[in-house]
């Protein structure tokens, strides 16, 4: 029996997990699911925000469902040295389980083109796949440090780093269009001249079939809202990627439609892109639908069942044309559209 560990966190995190979990019990009512603490709500009951017990459950883990880490601007957990705040708390996690590659997904499904604030024509049929490299960069392993009225962070890579995130979206890409476009800041850094050599290279040596361009993030900035059908998969380091899948996030409509899957050495790491929404949290409002698309992206990556990702995208589809969110203009809560998922996935076949 597989085992999932689910890991709900801070703010609308349980919220929108608790709608997941329901999902995944009804399409793989086999799993085991164990639930464990992370971020801020981790640092409150462990002083720890990425714990033992949770790393300890981590280990006989198939795959793990993250809600959302992190507080408030005014948040007490903002003023903790940095290595106790949520936020290193979920840092930790995807280092300790080696995801280097995270799939960030931008989908406008058929008959969903209204929910996006861009003009019909440019929202049909988009389909973009963001890899964004999660283990490297400004985030990890570079020189940090704030003293006095200096500080610095650096943005550092090695060739292996690039190498695999790059062989990821190269494979991505064969399943798909067949085109990747590395985004970079090669203009200005050195990190991106390095970042640009290794992604041309590994393309020339194995990946000949796929077509690939290099395109500055600044630029990319634009274009992605403004022509979102140029691009199939963008490869792009740790923060640049983080950036652009929230401004990707206005071609579906909402951050709550913006599902990731990340993988890497061993358990994949499942979460919707999407913080904690302080702002809504507690008021049964959160769209769940990013939170339950991420549980489709287990089944399909972590417990390689392509046919239960299948169910429950259409099943969000449906739910998403007759009961939008808040966020979407619509009026249905968390429930009411957890509720409308679950109703859609009794009366869609299993297979298809
Ligand atoms: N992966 C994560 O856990 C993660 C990701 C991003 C931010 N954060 C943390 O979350 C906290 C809040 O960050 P923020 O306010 O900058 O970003 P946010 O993503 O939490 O919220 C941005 C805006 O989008 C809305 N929103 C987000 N998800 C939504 C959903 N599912 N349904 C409806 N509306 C939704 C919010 O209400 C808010 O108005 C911070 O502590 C930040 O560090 C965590
Ligand atoms: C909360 C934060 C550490 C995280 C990141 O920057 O990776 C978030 O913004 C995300 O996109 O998952
Ligand atoms: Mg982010």
């Amino acid at each position: 029996m597989p085992k999932i560990v689910t890991l709900p966190g801070d703010g609308i995190g349980p919220e929108v997990t608790a709608a997941a979990v329901a999902v995944l019990r009804e399409v793989a009512p086999d799993v085991t699911i164990e639930e464990h603490l992370i971020g801020g709500v981790a640092y409150d009951t462990h002083g720890d925000p990425f714990p033992q017990v949770t790393r300890d459950a981590l280990g006989d883990a198939d795959a793990v469902l993250l809600g959302t880490v992190g507080g408030a601007q005014d948040s007490a957990w903002n003023l903790l040295p940095r290595h106790l705040r949520p936020e290193s708390g979920l840092l930790a996690l995807r280092k300790a389980l080696g995801c280097y590659a995270n799939l960030r997904p931008v989908r406008v499904q058929p008959g969903l083109e209204h929910l996006s604030p861009l003009k019909a024509e440019l929202a049909r049929g988009v389909d973009i796949l963001i890899v964004r490299e999660l283990l490297g960069g400004v985030y990890f392993d570079g020189d940090r440090k704030i003293d006095g009225d200096t500080a610095y962070n650096t943005m550092r890579y090695t060739t292996p780093e690039v190498e695999r995130v790059a062989r990821v979206a190269f494979w991505a890409a064969e399943q798909r269009k067949g085109r990747v476009t590395s985004v970079d800041k090669a203009n200005v850094l050195e990190v991106s001249e390095l970042w640009r050599r290794d992604v041309t290279a590994l393309r020339d040596r194995e990946y000949r079939g796929v077509h690939l361009n290099h395109e500055y993030v600044d630029s990319v900035a634009m274009l992605i809202v403004s022509d979102p059908s140029r691009y199939d998969v963008i490869v792009t380091e740790n923060l640049f990627g983080d950036i652009l899948s929230d401004l990707a996030a206005v071609i579906p409509g909402s951050l709550g439609l913006m599902p990731s899957a990340s993988l890497g050495d061993g358990a994949g790491l499942f979460e919707p892109i999407h913080g904690s929404a302080p702002d809504i949290a507690g008021k049964g409002v959160a769209n769940p639908a990013a939170a339950i698309m991420s549980a489709g992206m287990l089944l399909r990556h972590g417990l390689k069942r392509p046919e239960g990702a299948n169910q429950i995208d259409r099943a969000v589809a449906l739910a998403l044309r007759e009961h939008p969110t808040r966020d979407l203009g619509g009026r249905a809560d968390t429930q009411t559209f957890t509720r409308a998922v679950l109703s859609a996935l009794e009366t869609s076949p299993a297979v298809g």
